[in-house]
């Protein structure tokens, strides 16, 4: 029997550069939190079997309030002081998963994935290891260095990250554990581990959204609510 298909809803974080005095994932936007946002397009994938959120501490009990409406939800765990410690957290809460369990690790903080988003994520699981959301850049990106441009890549070959970032557990797994023997580990994302740490591994970047935004700083949650009365009926 194929192992139930499990996503993350990282949830961890403070929120600093939102300087709301509260997690960023617990304003509402449309009339309920981005954290039930986030959930509730997992919660509704029929790929979707199970729903893990990583809470920030000192926050797990409004959490578990928003996570109760949602029947795919089977736990809130504490994250740690980044990112990457919270997908720590939530691999530990997994380790009884069989390896070939397919995860997807999503950011609270965007709350408007799509189903599309999530069903490109998931076929390209067939096939590979690890899967990476990316939409193309409108700007120029360059490497700057100590102030002044040192590369300026292709445009072409430029693409912004979102979540969600899809594994097979083992591998997720085999990657951690080589980061977290590195001291000098450091890293934005999970496929940013997998990329640094099994380097032979070949990460699949599939379409994602203009949509799919991260609410990082407050103009963001202007949009966000924008975005979210479209969505209203
Ligand atoms: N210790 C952390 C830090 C971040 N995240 C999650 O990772 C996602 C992307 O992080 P980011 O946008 O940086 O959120 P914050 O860390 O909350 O923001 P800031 O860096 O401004 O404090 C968010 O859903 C956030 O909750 C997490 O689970 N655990
Ligand atoms: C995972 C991510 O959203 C991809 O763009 C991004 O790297 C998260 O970075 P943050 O600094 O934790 O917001």
């Amino acid at each position: 029997m194929a192992a139930r298909t499990v996503a993350v809803v990282l949830a961890g974080g403070i929120g600093e550069r939102m300087g709301a005095g509260r997690p960023k994932q617990l304003i509402e936007v449309g009339g309920r939190p981005i954290l039930a946002h986030a959930i509730a397009a997992f919660d509704a994938h029929p790929g979707i079997a199970e729903v893990l959120v990583v809470m920030a501490a000192g926050h797990l009990r409004d959490a578990g309030v928003i996570a109760a409406p949602f029947r795919s939800v089977t736990g809130v765990v504490e994250g740690g002081a980044t990112r990457t410690a919270s997908t720590v957290a939530a691999l530990r809460a997994l380790e009884d998963r069989p390896a070939d369990t397919r995860v997807l690790f999503h950011d609270a903080a965007r709350p408007f994935v799509d189903a599309p988003v999530i069903d490109r994520v998931l076929d390209a699981l067939d096939g590979h290891d690890a899967v990476a959301v990316g939409v193309p850049s409108p700007d120029t990106i360059v490497v700057v260095e100590d102030g002044v441009v040192a590369s300026m890549p292709p445009r072409e070959t430029m693409c912004r990250f979102q979540t969600p970032q899809g594994f097979r557990l083992g591998t997720l797994r085999k990657a951690y554990e080589l980061a977290l023997a590195d001291p000098a580990l450091r890293a934005t994302d999970d496929c940013g581990i997998v990329h640094r740490y099994l380097p032979d591994m070949p990460i699949r970047v599939v379409e994602g959204s203009e949509r799919n935004l991260k609410v990082t700083q407050p103009l963001d949650a202007v949009v966000a609510e924008h975005l979210a009365q479209e969505d209203l009926p």
